[in-house]
Formats: structure tokens, C-alpha cells, sequence
């Protein structure tokens, strides 16, 4: 059984219902999850961690939601020793926006894996120009994800 942690980044709750379809539905299979939604994502605890999950969408011109943003900022300062730690990520963005699709999931992946953590399987990127379902995408992505840690 793993114990997850979800780290949410949303502007307009499409991560947020992502991340709660993903804590309604793991522990059925297992496994222990936490979400860490809009107040509290900047705050988390990632030393007693052994598996988090970053749900994040992108806005702006390819930024991070601002309730990210102190995570973010943590790890790229203070850059601290990830190195027990596996992670995956799931990023939402809008395929219209080309050269910043997704640019948010991508930092937070590139963040994590700079400070030493181990990524476990491939980022899953949520089109929402061509997915009206991104909660049953992340779902079944997840689903494999799990089995991968
Ligand atoms: C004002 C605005 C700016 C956006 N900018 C980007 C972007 O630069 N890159 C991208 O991939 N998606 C972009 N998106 C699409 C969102 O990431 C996408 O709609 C996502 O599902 C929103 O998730 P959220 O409700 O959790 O914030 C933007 C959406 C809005 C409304």
C-alpha cells in the first residue's frame, strides 16, 4: 500500500476535482491518500513523505496557479533533499496555448526531480481542449501510476 500525497495547483477547480476523483477513488485500491488543495499545497510537509502526486493546471502565459506558488518557490530556494521521495505528475492545460502547454506541470516535474526526488512514470499532460472528462483521464492514469511505486 502506498501512502500519496496530492499536491493540488488550481485556479478554477479543474485540478481540485482531479485530485478529490483520485482521493474518492485510490483508497479502494490500497491506498492511503491526502489531498493538499488550494490553502495548503505551499505549506506541505514533503520530509515525512515517501509518494506525492502534483496535480497542477497552468495559467496566465504558461504560469503556476498562484496557490503553487510558495512551493515552488520553496524548492527552487531552498532546493532540499528530495531524495526519498517518489513522485508523479498530472498536468492540465489547453492545447490552444502551444508553446506554454502544460508549462506549469512541467516546472513542478522539473523542480522535483532537481531536487533529487524519483519520478515514477510519465507525466500525464490533460488537454482540456479535446477532454471534457480530465477527472476519469487522471483517474485512469492513476490507476497505473500506483501500481508503478
Ligand atoms: C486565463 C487562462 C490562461 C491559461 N493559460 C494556459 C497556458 O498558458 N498553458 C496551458 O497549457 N493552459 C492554459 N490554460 C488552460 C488551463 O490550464 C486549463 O483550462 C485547466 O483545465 C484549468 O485548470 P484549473 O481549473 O485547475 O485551474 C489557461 C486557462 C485560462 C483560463
Amino acid at each position: 500500500m502506498a501512502n500519496i500525497l496530492i499536491i493540488v495547483g488550481t485556479e478554477s477547480g479543474n485540478a481540485q476535482m482531479c485530485a478529490d476523483h483520485l482521493s474518492d477513488n485510490l483508497p479502494g485500491l490500497g491506498h492511503a491518500v491526502e489531498v493538499a488543495g488550494d490553502a495548503d499545497a505551499g505549506n506541505v510537509d514533503l520530509e515525512g513523505r515517501d509518494a506525492v502526486l502534483v496535480c497542477t493546471s497552468t495559467h496566465g502565459d504558461g504560469e503556476l496557479p498562484d496557490n503553487i506558488i510558495p512551493l515552488a518557490e520553496r524548492l527552487r530556494e531552498q532546493a532540499p533533499d528530495l531524495s526519498h521521495l517518489r513522485y508523479g505528475v498530472i498536468a492540465l492545460g489547453d492545447q490552444t496555448y502551444q508553446a506554454t502547454f502544460c508549462k506549469a506541470g512541467k516546472e513542478m516535474d522539473a523542480l522535483f526531480a532537481r531536487c533529487g526526488a524519483r519520478k515514477v512514470g510519465e507525466r500525464l499532460e490533460i488537454d482540456a481542449c479535446t477532454q471534457p472528462l480530465p477527472d476519469e483521464e487522471a483517474l485512469n492514469w492513476a490507476q497505473e501510476w500506483v501500481t508503478m511505486l
